[in-house]
């Protein structure tokens, strides 16, 4: 609780991400105190002295960017110089250790050879921080390092190194001032791979801390709950508001029948007529670890959900009408939030993720929005957030081959009766094929590839920024547009549909899916789960970073070689850093990482996939989504500021690409996937084909349909072009070799 007389520490975050790492690692190691996070540009250091007796130690966190560089540091500079009175016990990382170097005299270098989530041993005399400590093994994530010198730096004492061999000879990994109460690190502390050098140092940290505090005689300063601190960490867990009930839930009714052979396709088919429906959800497992598929049934009442970032409104459309309801004030997740906690349905099978529910898609853009970076307007062509609500579905389970008929709206037991007879009778005449064969290729009028010099080129200007200290990591990414023949919109969806069909039979992914929500249609054969949650609030994190082509190798073994690499290894954990600080962020001390960097088999490609699982209690899963768009997977690290370089350096908008697709359950429960392997359409059938735009933008015309394909991949330091230029088309061929 605030207020109370646990110790208070201040981290400064510098638009790192992994900030919250760095603040769990101080809970674990100092179980007593409270951490309060502030932003390095969020107060002056004038507005920060007076507060400044609250605390008893400054944790300067790492960040992107230069210590000499003032809006990169804010108020980190200042803090090694202010008067002895004020004096505070600190410790930095990284960009802190950095920006306590320089204000004492050393000199800031490139390294020759940058460290990205790569994993030095770092040696040490097992004295002042290191006092026994063991043997350290620590993560490093900096392109930029100190050098010292007793002429220049006198106060200033070398507590630690890192062996570079000829890379960069020998590297200063932590510090120590000689008359201040200040100690650093250059490697990171907090990272899930550093062992030893983390929580033993911190705790010496602290020790060391104490004892200067002990020497002093300032009384302390009562606990202001006015400060413009975000804290204090972890966020105590509040009971979940929903269950004081204003609102009687709904009751879940459902029927199964069992012994289900039906192809999911067919079961739509039959039940929501996905070839012509103004709207359609198909969510197939198609492969594994997908288990469950789901259709979303239509009734006449059914609503779709929709809004652009920079509106302020929601727009609920029904069969004929449109209606704004303004958002006055709050954002679109507390809007959603509140719908969602109007519908709240009990009594479903517990063992199914969904009984009925919003179904659709949340873009990139929104994501962006969140991180609080200016973008330009976009070009609001597919919405935002769009969603339908669903209260008719069918559940196939994959594995038990039973199938799910439910419904949320009150009295429909007839519509379950006689939707289990229709997929009876369907049941006992043999199914018919699920085969390509079926779905030809649509033909294609042209394909516009992203041009392969400016790709190329966008890649080493990456590299250039990863090089510089701005980044770690950035998945660069570019469109692809698939023109295909106008067709009037009956025979535009069937294509679509048909498209799918074959989509989800040329490359299995376990979160294939077809949705078409008003004027977007999105097919994904995505292989990555971005986030589930339970009911019960247990949340799980799939990224998946490191692919290898399947037709140049062809075994696991093989696979497991090459993406066993120190470069892929650390392409992967800088995003399991980067996610473990996303679901800190919300789900307090209770993250783990279930699993690094295990490869996976898919229809093109092998993948190396982590898993990351944390608690946020009952009902709160969809606060995560909300707070950890985009994706990290599709951003690179630290976000913010690699999201900015990538607006820079990427021709277009992403749209809907690498935002996330799935469901939010009435029951509070939720499962999204990263769309990645996926194409999307954008036709507003409300103009003819004579009055509708250009088709530069994405946008079908008179004579084309436009589909768009986006891709791309993590550049790292350690990438080489070719490579990477290579690893974008075999994820565009995923989705492409099912087009003429
Ligand atoms: C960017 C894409 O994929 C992302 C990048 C990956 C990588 O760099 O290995 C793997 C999966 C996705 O997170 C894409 O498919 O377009
Ligand atoms: N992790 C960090 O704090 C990085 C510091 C600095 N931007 C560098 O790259 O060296």
């Amino acid at each position: 609780m605030p207020g109370t007389n646990r110790q208070k520490i201040l981290l400064i975050d510098s638009y790192d991400s992994f900030t919250f790492n760095l603040a769990d690692l101080f809970q674990r190691a100092v179980p007593n105190s409270e951490l309060y996070i502030v932003k390095n540009d969020e107060i002056t250091i004038e507005e920060l002295i007076p507060h400044l007796p609250s605390f008893a130690a400054i944790v300067v966190g790492p960040g992107p960017g230069s210590p000499l560089r003032a809006q990169d540091v804010g108020i980190i500079r200042h803090l090694w110089h202010l008067p002895r009175e004020h004096v505070i016990p600190i410790f930095g990382v990284c960009l802190g250790l950095q920006s306590l170097a320089v204000e004492h005299g050393a000199t800031l270098h490139r390294l020759p050879v940058v460290k990205h989530g790569q994993i030095s041993h770092v040696k040490h005399r097992n004295t002042d921080l290191f006092e026994g400590v063991g043997t350290v093994d620590a993560v490093r994530y900096h392109s930029l390092h100190v050098t010292l010198s007793l002429l220049t730096c006198p106060s200033l004492e070398e507590l630690a190194w890192a062996d570079d061999g000829s890379e960069n000879g020998y590297v200063v990994m932590a510090l120590r001032h000689r008359y201040r109460p200040f100690w650093a690190v250059q490697y990171h502390p907090e990272s899930v791979c550093t062992s030893e050098g983390g929580l033993q140092v911190v705790k010496n940290f602290w020790k060391l801390a104490q004892e200067f505090s002990k020497g002093r005689t300032q009384s302390p300063v009562p606990w202001d709950p006015e400060l413009p601190f975000e804290g204090p960490w972890p966020p105590t867990r509040l009971a979940n508001k929903r269950l004081s009930a204003e609102v009687e839930p709904a009751v879940v009714k459902s029927q199964v029948l069992q012994d289900v052979s039906l192809p999911i396709t067919q079961i739509a088919e039959l039940l929501s007529n996905p070839s012509s429906n103004d709207n359609a959800i198909v969510l197939d497992s198609a492969a594994h670890p997908g288990r469950y598929s789901i259709v979303g049934c239509p009734v006449p009442s059914m609503i779709r959900i929709s809004h652009y970032v920079g509106d302020h409104y929601v727009s609920v459309s029904g069969k004929k009408t449109t209606v704004r309801y303004p958002l006055g004030g709050q954002s679109v997740w507390d809007w959603l939030s509140k719908f969602m906690s109007a519908r709240h349905a009990q009594g479903g099978n517990p063992e199914l993720p969904f009984w009925g529910g919003l179904v659709g898609y949340f873009s990139y853009a929104l994501g962006v929005q969140t991180l609080e970076i200016q973008t330009s307007p976009t070009s609001r062509r597919h919405p935002d957030v769009n969603l339908v609500f669903v209260e008719r579905s069918v559940v196939l389970d994959q594995k038990t081959h039973e199938l799910h008929i439910q419904s949320i709206i009150p009295d429909d037991d007839e519509w379950i009766t006689q939707t289990y007879n229709t997929l009876r009778e369907a049941q006992a005449s043999p199914p018919s094929q699920d085969s390509l064969t079926a779905f030809r290729a649509p033909a294609v009028t042209s394909i516009k590839l992203p041009d392969e010099q400016s790709y190329r080129e966008g890649i080493k200007e990456c590299q250039e920024y990863l090089f510089s200290g701005e980044s770690y990591e950035l998945c660069f990414t570019a469109q692809t547009r698939i023109s295909l023949p106008y067709l009037d919109t009956s025979s535009s969806r069937a294509r679509a549909w048909a498209l799918f069909n074959r989509i989800r039979l040329v490359n299995p992914a376990p979160y294939s899916c077809f949705m078409r929500l008003g004027p977007s249609t999105l097919i994904s054969s995505s292989p990555e789960r971005f986030l589930s949650f339970s009911r019960g609030g247990s949340c799980q994190l799939r990224p998946i970073k490191g692919t290898a082509r399947k037709s140049t190798v062809p075994t696991r073994q093989e696979a497991e070689r090459i993406l066993g690499t120190p470069k892929e290894f650390a392409e992967n954990l800088m995003i399991v850093d980067l996610i473990r600080h996303d679901l800190h962020a919300v789900a307090g001390m209770d993250v783990r990482v279930e699993r690094l960097c295990q490869v996976e088999e898919y229809e093109t490609v092998w993948q190396l996939v982590s898993v990351i699982e944390g608690e946020v209690g009952a009902g709160k899963g969809w606060s995560v989504l909300k707070s950890c768009l985009p994706p990290g997977s599709m951003t690179g690290a630290p976000k913010k500021r690699s999201v900015e370089i990538l607006q820079s350096l990427e021709a277009e908008e992403r749209g809907i690409y690498s935002g996330v697709c799935g469901f939010w359950d009435v029951g509070g429960g939720g499962d999204f996937s990263v769309v990645i392997r996926s194409c999307m359409n954008y036709q507003d059938h409300s103009t003819t084909p004579e009055t509708s735009t250009s088709g530069s933008d994405g946008m079908s015309t008179g004579t084309d349909e436009v589909w768009e394909v986006g891709a791309g991949g993590a550049i790292t330091a350690l990438s080489e072009v070719d490579a990477e230029w290579d690893e974008m088309v075999v994820k565009l061929q995923s989705v492409l070799r099912s087009f003429q």
